[in-house]
């Protein structure tokens, strides 16, 4: 700003060009004098206001502080589902505005369910077996290990004879799926953008393990699992790599050349980018023969959708189909399996995503991506609060750390259902395993000793569903041993191995891990959830302040 001293300046040296502009010049006159120290006091007095607005919006800034959030946990434990929640209650306008958006998404996870299927009933060819074993892959998503360590379909088979008309009428699915995958990536892209799995780091065993394009081929396996802990940090990136893009994603029937999870980078807007969300914006005039919205469009996967939907619905009906599934261990109700009890809503012409729709909705995270929220305290107040949801995969856990330098709370969602399952991007690790390890990262973590720690421990209406099913624990986590396999019994024993671990790995004594039992695609209990975490932060952090 302006200097308020000006008779120096004009004595400045002569070799000081600023000094030489500004110096009077040497003919001035009395009355010149006296207009230009006017008009250097007025410029001082428009200087002093902008300072004095620069300091008043300081303040005002200092009044709306700011609130940083880290969602933490392992991939699928609910971090992206928990930000939606956050967006449907704090910004309700851009969660509706992104409605559309998550159409391709839905379509596109009951497609991969439906083609799920399709590769677990197809009949068993004995030379698939010796390709497993020259290193090519199963799809690894939601295979549940049997207790005897084994995938059951190893050991019995119901035949479905229904097999061949069923993959004949949902044959155009396999396109679709590329499409679809092709379009939330990036509809510029030549090829779908899944799991950022071209990664340098990612180590692949076999010679043959490179595909058409270039990128390798994954390296999956189910394993026998024996209940013991990965050797590998959960913090560190995985070795073994799972979820890889088949070659130019290839409309192969067989299950070892399609592609696995499709994620978004967090540059990419690709809802903004996703085609189809435009024509709904501008609705045009049925007697112009112009498209009134995406039903109109012959292009658009709806129809697709559409004309198939009746195959997919005998499909998932089908008793045969049912054994099948139930016998080779694929529990599709676990993850987007939610859309195939919905399949004629969703596949309408003119479906519209509901609320529920986007919260179950499943895509991928890749990096970090930060949304930010007003957010008033309790006394109405308003604050700025940066919710940062992070890729949860282990190749994805690297790019944590840089955010653990200035985080006020971090929420660490841990799915309590899934301890029957193991990981998608390592088939050696139980997802329980990994989330009690990662939870010991993140407790006994020094930048982190004074954060204010949120757990979930989610999937609370899976859990319940799957003791109903007949599940037992200790099958899985033999420390279970001969407790009681209910529901309240076990989210106790969980509590407190939870709480064990920050006991006793925690360099705080005195931090309070504040522990809730969620099921955060539930949108009336998240809530409830959500005003719980806002208070329990907004005090941690004035009580942190005052320490100040
Ligand atoms: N039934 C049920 N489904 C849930 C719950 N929480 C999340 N899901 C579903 O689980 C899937 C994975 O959830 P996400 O929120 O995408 O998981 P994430 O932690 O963000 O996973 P990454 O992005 O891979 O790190 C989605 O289909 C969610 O709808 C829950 O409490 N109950
Ligand atoms: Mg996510």
């Amino acid at each position: 700003m302006m200097k308020s001293k000006l008779e120096p300046q004009r004595r400045r040296s002569e070799s000081d060009p600023l000094a030489l502009a500004l110096q009077p010049p040497a003919n001035e006159t009395d009355a010149d004098r006296e207009k230009r120290l006017h008009e250097e006091l007025e410029a001082k007095r428009v200087s002093d206001g902008i300072d004095e607005m620069l300091r008043a919006e300081k303040k005002e800034r200092k009044n709306k502080p700011e609130i940083k959030v880290l969602l933490l946990g392992q991939s699928e434990s609910g971090k992206s589902t928990t930000l939606k929640q956050f967006q449907l209650m704090h910004s309700p306008a851009a969660f509706n505005a992104d409605r559309t958006a998550w159409r391709a998404v839905i379509y596109l996870n009951l497609v991969k369910s439906i083609l799920r299927i399709l590769d677990a009933i197809a009949p068993e060819d004995p030379l698939e077996d010796d390709a497993e074993e020259a290193g090519e892959h199963a799809e690894p998503a939601s295979i549940i290990i049997t207790s005897r360590g084994r995938p059951q379909s190893a050991l019995t088979v119901t035949r479905v004879p229904k097999y061949e008309r069923y993959r004949a009428a949902l044959a155009p699915l396999y396109e679709l799926e590329v499409r679809l995958a092709r379009l939330i990536s990036s509809p510029d892209d030549d090829e779908p953008e899944c799991n950022d799995d071209s990664r340098p780091h990612w180590t692949v065993g076999s010679p043959n393990a490179y595909g058409r394009n270039g990128r390798p081929l994954p390296n999956i396996s189910i394993p026998d699992y024996h209940g013991s802990t990965s050797p590998l940090s959960p913090l560190s990136p995985s070795t073994t790599v799972a979820g890889q893009p088949s070659p130019g994603g290839s409309s192969s029937s067989s299950s070892r050349s399609r592609q696995a999870e499709v994620s978004v980078h967090h540059s990419k807007d690709w809802k903004k980018k996703w085609s189809l969300v435009s024509r709904i914006t501008s609705p045009k005039s049925a007697h112009t023969n112009e498209i009134e919205g995406w039903w109109d469009d012959p292009k658009d996967p709806v129809h697709i959708m559409h004309s198939c939907a009746p195959a997919m619905m005998q499909l998932w009906d089908d008793a045969s189909v049912r054994r099948c599934l139930k016998e080779k261990g694929l529990r599709l109700e676990e993850s987007s399996g939610f859309f195939l009890n919905e399949i004629r809503r969703i596949t309408a012409l003119r479906y519209f995503p509901t609320t529920d729709d986007v919260l179950k909705a499943r895509l991928k995270t890749t990096g970090v991506v930060e949304h930010s929220f007003i957010i008033p305290d309790t006394q109405r107040r308003q604050m700025i609060w940066r919710i940062y949801d992070v890729g949860g995969a282990r190749y994805q856990r690297q790019t944590w750390t840089p955010y653990f330098d200035d985080v006020n709370a971090i929420i660490f969602l841990a799915p309590i259902s899934a301890f029957d399952q193991v990981l998608a991007e390592d088939p050696k690790v139980n997802r329980l395993q990994d989330s009690l390890l990662l939870w010991k990262e993140v407790v006994s973590n020094k930048l982190l000793a004074n954060v204010n720690i949120i757990l979930f421990l989610n999937k609370c209406d899976l859990l319940k569903d799957k003791l109903a099913a007949g599940v037992q624990l200790a099958s899985h986590l033999p420390g279970y041993r001969d407790r009681p396999n209910d529901y309240e019994s076990i989210r106790q024993y969980f509590k407190a191995k939870f709480g064990n671990i920050h006991a006793q790995c925690s360099h705080n004594k005195e931090r309070q891990i504040n522990l809730l039992f969620t099921s955060v695609t539930d949108t009336r209990g998240t809530k409830v959830v959500i005003n719980s975490v806002r208070d329990s932060i907004i005090k941690a952090n004035l009580r942190s302040m005052q320490l100040m």
